[in-house]
């Protein structure tokens, strides 16, 4: 990626530009500086290095390699002592570095996220559909667009690997400049509670904020749903226009707070909202409804949860001025989100679906949308995430014993965390239901008997990982494709 090129240096002044500066060292505040770096490791001749302690290291014992690398300014927390590096180096100490680094960033980058329309959706689930729908919607409407989530960034067509749902506040302000660079008219982005805790999007200028949904996950980072909660509305205190869910009851907390939302809503009385739903396996249709306008939708994007999605990106639109007629063709543009409901094989017996489900709420959204399309059994295969909240695993195994005719219990990036210690977690759910089961922890035996174990029209579901093509271990990350699989599996079956 480019790194600001052709537009030279910053002055120290222009790049500390509102950080608060507790003590400071520097004499000079017209000398250059070539670069941010938030990790010694990259840091590099005549940069700035941006010192956090973080919840596995500790940024500030990494200031002698930083400066081995060439950083000529360090920023330091306030519980720092300078002692150690007055000197050494110039240093700013101020009350909170990852706050800093993301005002540093934008002042590096010339805050380029003012310069194009940004759009936020933040929510636990279907940010990355409502995203790629709003994507799709602004594309229709003529506009080239910038994307950043969890499956991947993309300016207009061409596509860059995305590590993070939402990046670290320096590597954001990056790309929002290199999509500046390359004529972009606006930005959709998901906005994770992670970022928002931990400042990646602080110093955004964001234009609208979409709230999807609020139910458990990362209790583990977050404690309580009140702080997580807490932590997604920071995106609305952020934004000029908000687009709420009527239908959850934390939207509707966030609707009394800003009356002013544009609210959507499948259940509740909403601004947008949809009427005459019909899931199919592969599409739904359904009436979409605005200021007693209305206008059938045929969206290739199956899941009873793509109802709302579309409803949020539908909002978002209309928000920012879109005519429904653009908001249809957008929505039938999409063709797919990948590892969202995708069917990876039907045929005369059986049929397989990957979907992303990885969280209570999200699996149960999804085995009611299996209900509506199933023919046979419902075959669930799904495990959960190691170094994530624990909590959410018994929830998950009784949705899926009471939810499915057959549950197989597996792993899905076990982590750090003993993969037999994960699936008792869920086991303990599961015993609650009355539902047949089998415990497999290879996810690749797993599906395997899954398929081999088929009956006549069995609708098989793979819950966890959609469009991941890796499974992560204690001590190594190995390739695995579901898709790839499932079609290897079948082949070797038959052969
Ligand atoms: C809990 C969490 O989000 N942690 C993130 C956080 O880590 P951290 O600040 O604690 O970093 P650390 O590893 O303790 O290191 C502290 C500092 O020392 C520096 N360091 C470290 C080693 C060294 O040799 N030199 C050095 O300078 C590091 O660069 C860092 O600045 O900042 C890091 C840099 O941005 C992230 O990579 C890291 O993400 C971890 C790996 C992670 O798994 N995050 C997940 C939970 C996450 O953020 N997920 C959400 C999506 C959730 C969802 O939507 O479901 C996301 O937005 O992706
Ligand atoms: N609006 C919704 N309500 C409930 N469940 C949903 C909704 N949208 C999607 N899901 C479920 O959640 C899964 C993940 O959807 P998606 O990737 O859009 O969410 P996300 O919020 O981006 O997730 P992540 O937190 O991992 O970034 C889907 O595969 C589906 O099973
Ligand atoms: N963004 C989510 C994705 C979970 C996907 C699932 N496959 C897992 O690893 O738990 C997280 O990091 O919690
Ligand atoms: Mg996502």
């Amino acid at each position: 990626m480019q790194n600001r090129e052709g537009e030279g240096f910053l002055k120290i002044k222009d790049l500390i530009k509102k950080i608060d500066i507790l003590e400071t060292n520097v004499k000079d505040f017209d000398k250059d500086i070539a670069d941010i770096a938030y990790n010694s490791k990259n840091a590099k001749e005549g940069c700035a290095f941006v010192c956090i302690k973080g919840f596995k290291a500790d940024g500030h014992e990494y200031i002698d390699e930083a400066i081995q690398n060439g950083a000529c300014l360090v920023v330091v927390d306030e519980f720092y002592d300078t002692s150690k590096i007055e000197g050494k180096i110039d240093y700013i100490k101020t009350s909170n570095t990852r706050k800093a680094l993301a005002v540093m960033s934008a002042n590096f980058f010339g805050h380029p996220s003012k310069d194009f329309l940004l759009i936020g959706v933040t929510g636990t689930n279907g940010k990355t559909s409502t995203t790629f729908m709003i994507k799709s919607i602004l594309e229709a409407y003529g506009q080239k667009v910038g994307l950043i989530g969890t499956i991947k960034n993309m300016i207009g067509s061409s596509e860059i690997e995305a590590q993070h749902t939402t990046p670290e506040s320096y590597d954001l302000q990056k790309l929002f400049w290199q999509m500046k660079s390359e004529g972009v008219d606006s930005v959709v982005m998901e906005v994770s509670s992670h970022s928002l805790e931990l400042f990646r999007v602080y110093d955004c200028d964001f234009d609208v904020g979409v709230f999807t949904n609020l139910t458990q996950d990362h209790l583990d980072f977050h404690g309580t749903m009140e702080n997580y909660f807490a932590a997604k509305l920071k995106l609305f205190g952020m934004s000029k226009k908000r687009v709420v869910n009527a239908d959850d009851s934390w939207g509707k907390r966030i609707i009394e707070m800003y009356p002013d939302c544009v609210t959507y809503a499948k259940d509740s009385d909403a601004c947008v909202f949809a009427r005459n739903i019909k899931l199919f396996v592969n599409k739904n249709q359904f009436e979409l409804w605005y200021n007693g306008q209305k206008k059938e939708i045929l969206l290739n994007i199956p899941g009873l949860f793509s109802i709302y999605n579309s409803l949020a990106a539908a909002a978002c639109c209309i928000a920012l001025g879109v005519e429904l007629d653009t908001i249809k063709r957008g929505l039938e543009d999409l063709k797919a989100v990948p590892g969202r409901f995708e069917i990876v094989e039907s045929n005369e017996k059986f049929t397989i679906v990957i979907d992303y489900a990885h969280t209570p709420d999200g699996l149960l959204n999804l085995m009611k949308t299996v209900d509506e399309v199933a023919n046979g059994r419902k075959v669930l295969l799904f495990g959960c995430g190691g170094d994530r909240d624990r909590t959410k695993r018994p929830i998950m195994g009784e949705i899926a014993g009471k939810m499915a005719d057959f549950v197989i219990v597996t792993s899905d990036n076990p982590r750090t965390e003993d993969p037999l210690k994960i699936i008792a977690d869920i086991l303990e759910g599961i015993q609650k239901t009355k539902v047949e089961y089998v415990v497999i922890p290879d996810r690749f035996e797993a599906i395997k008997y899954a398929i081999k174990n088929a009956r006549e029209n069995d609708f098989i579901v793979l819950a966890g990982k959609g469009h991941e093509t890796y499974q992560i271990l204690k001590d190594r990350t190995i390739p695995f494709d579901e898709r790839r699989i499932v079609k290897d599996i079948i082949k070797e079956l038959r052969e």
